[in-house]
């Protein structure tokens, strides 16, 4: 199974000091987790003060028998008892708000960051992954400090105080009980490291499986029709085997440790009892002491019981935050720059200018675009055609700046898309993709995803741009949520959709990826004379597969690994480049003159279109 390509090994140094980096979500609420200690520490005090009555109690009214002072003194035991089941309800009521809270804080600020993340860095993380991080990483995060960071605070309080009483009680038995401390101390370090890492183990493998469950949801059509499902399952049957047996590792090195956690104090407290009795025997004991000594050490029981568990907890969670801080930390590279302007749309003409312009995938090995040197002028539609692998779709990705240019620059009517505020330049650019993402909500919200304060008659008018009435018929019209990825539409419908919000809101400058490969040819004619409209005041820029696609545009740029080669007019270049017949027209007998259909409605360039010419529905 491919490992997560961003996963990084374990933290070295400080394995708590990502968890630590992460304490400004603590912030907030100070005051609540002061409060939780006082509730905590003052349950811990009345808990404690119980066996010191005790001894009391066995030492004064039980030896005197005065069945009033019996009374008085179990009263207030009676008392502290209600007070510690009081403060551990306050306790445990104010930890979940704010516990939930951090949470919610943290996972919001981690899906605000990934937004900011170029498209590149997206492709370095599995899915699966950024899922895991964003649920199960962060429940780890919340349990431990509501639960974990309290107990550890509250039990090594506990083990103190007991220690500290126990030592003012008998000196001699009380160190004896101090001692155990040290073989504690070296287990919990040793163990602490290699549940870490076992930890972190498990965490990247829940992460993969999540990628395997999200990527078989997704292809499901495909791996059904290629009756690939059992080994499909196989595949997930090992990513699962493996997450089970890291977990059964886990399991028992928590097990092991927790087996020593209780061996360790209750050898003690039976060298306590038979050298506590045989001190009561000589006299340097009273019972009293001795039930009050036996007493607070078996307070000692649970906190060092639960140490494993709450080092474990700690240890998840470390890991968890290691997770969290590789997002946070990895930085937004496409930002604004400091001065960055804003353009408006009316003052925008809409010259496109790719000046020497090269860029190469990180990490990849020769660069995909080289010298490209392209000019589009104002209401200009230039196809862009080129073997598959050419670099045309990363060509176009560069306009709304998905990704940087690495060499070289890209203006807008002079300025350098990289001094505009991307704000700015994804309102100027509409871009529809070759694959129409739509998201699992209302065709309305789809719409309006660049432009949220489009206008119904917008809208409509996109839609009817786009061909895209049918969204009309769907069960609640514009309200009807398609299902994730929009599968619930055919591969055509997605594409007017995208289509229809590329253009909403009429963009400077569109960018289009082949955008009618999935419309049959009735639809796609009339997609193009409403495109051709739009066109008209608009520049675009259009990767086409076909001749129909560049009937489009007014002129045809070749691409060719990653070089523009050629620039004309789609006659020009069929007169004058083999390699872009041998793409376009590799049957010249039937194929069709684009430029004649292109005639049939002739551009005007400069013309500004009324909102009724987008058209409505009729
Ligand atoms: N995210 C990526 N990371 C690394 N390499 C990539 C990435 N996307 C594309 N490439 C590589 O860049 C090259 C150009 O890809 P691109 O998608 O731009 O080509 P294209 O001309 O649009 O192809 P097609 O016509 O098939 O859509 C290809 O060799 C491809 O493998």
């Amino acid at each position: 199974m491919a490992a997560d390509r961003a996963s990084a090994p374990p933290t070295r140094g400080d394995p708590l000091h990502n968890l630590w980096r992460l304490r400004r979500y603590l912030r907030p609420y100070a005051r609540e987790f002061c409060w939780l200690l006082v509730a905590g520490l003052t349950a811990t005090a009345a808990g404690l003060a119980v066996p010191l009555l005790v001894q009391r109690v066995v030492d004064g009214p039980v030896a005197r028998r005065d069945p009033v002072g019996l009374w008085q003194l179990g009263g207030l035991v009676l008392l502290l008892g209600l007070v510690e089941a009081v403060l551990i309800f306050v306790r445990r009521w104010t930890q979940t708000s704010s516990s939930v809270g951090m949470e919610a804080a943290i996972r919001a600020d981690l899906y605000a960051h990934l937004q900011r993340l170029p498209a590149g860095c997206h492709d370095r993380w599995q899915s699966g992954q950024l899922i895991a991080r964003a649920t199960g990483d962060l429940s780890m995060i919340r349990r431990f400090l509501s639960f974990g960071l309290l107990f550890l605070i509250l039990n090594l309080a506990t083990c103190l105080a007991v220690v500290v009483l126990l030592v003012r009680l008998h000196p001699p038995l009380g160190l004896l009980v101090a001692a155990s401390a040290v073989p504690l101390f070296l287990v919990s370090r040793r163990f602490a490291r290699s549940y870490h890492v076992a930890a972190r183990r498990m965490r990247e493998q829940q992460g993969e499986v999540a990628t395997l469950v999200e990527e078989s949801a997704q292809g499901i059509r495909t791996t059904r029709a290629f009756g690939r499902a059992p080994e499909l399952v196989a595949r997930f049957g090992v990513g699962a085997r493996a997450l089970h047996d890291t977990a059964v590792d886990k399991g028992r090195l928590l097990a092991r440790t927790s087996a020593l956690f209780d061996l360790v104090p209750n050898l003690t407290l039976g060298v306590v009892l038979v050298t506590g009795v045989a001190a009561a025997a000589r006299g340097t004991l009273s019972i009293g002491e001795l039930v009050a000594f036996v007493s607070l050490q078996l307070m000692l029981i649970w906190p060092v019981n639960s140490l494993g568990w709450i080092i474990a907890n700690g240890q998840e969670a470390a890991t968890a935050a290691d997770r969290i801080q590789e997002v946070l930390d990895t930085p937004p590279t496409i930002v604004d720059r400091p001065h960055a302007v804003t353009l408006h749309r009316g003052r925008v003409r809409g010259r496109l200018c790719f000046e020497q312009v090269g860029f190469g995938y990180p990490g990849a090995g020769a660069p995909v675009l080289r010298g490209v040197e392209l000019a589009v002028e104002p209401g200009e539609t230039l196809a862009l055609v080129g073997a598959t692998g050419s670099g045309k779709s990363t060509l176009l990705s560069l306009v709304p700046r998905l990704h940087e240019v690495g060499t070289g620059r890209i203006t807008l009517d002079g300025h350098d898309l990289r001094d505009l505020r991307l704000a700015t330049l994804r309102r100027l650019v509409g871009v529809a993709f070759e694959e129409p993402t739509l998201f699992s909500m209302s065709v309305w919200e789809n719409l309006t995803l660049g432009r949220p304060d489009a206008d119904r008659d917008e809208v409509v008018a996109a839609l009817a741009l786009a061909q895209a009435d049918f969204a009309y018929d769907l069960p609640w019209g514009l309200a009807t949520r398609v299902g994730e990825q929009g599968l619930s539409l055919s591969g055509g419908q997605r594409q007017r959709l995208a289509l229809a919000r590329a253009v909403l809101g009429r963009p400077a400058v569109l960018v289009l990826d082949d955008p009618l490969s999935a419309l049959d040819v009735h639809t796609e004619a009339l997609v193009e004379a409403a495109l051709r409209r739009v066109l008209r005041d608009t520049t675009a820029l259009i990767v086409a597969h076909r001749p129909s696609t560049v009937a489009l545009a007014d002129r045809v740029a070749l691409l060719d690994r990653g070089r523009i080669t050629a620039v004309g007019t789609h006659s020009e270049l069929l007169g004058s480049e083999p390699a872009y017949r041998t793409l376009l027209c590799p049957d010249p007998p039937t194929c069709p003159d684009p430029p004649a259909t292109a005639v049939a409605v002739p551009v005007q360039r400069g013309t500004v279109t009324s909102g009724a010419e987008w058209g409505a529905r009729p």
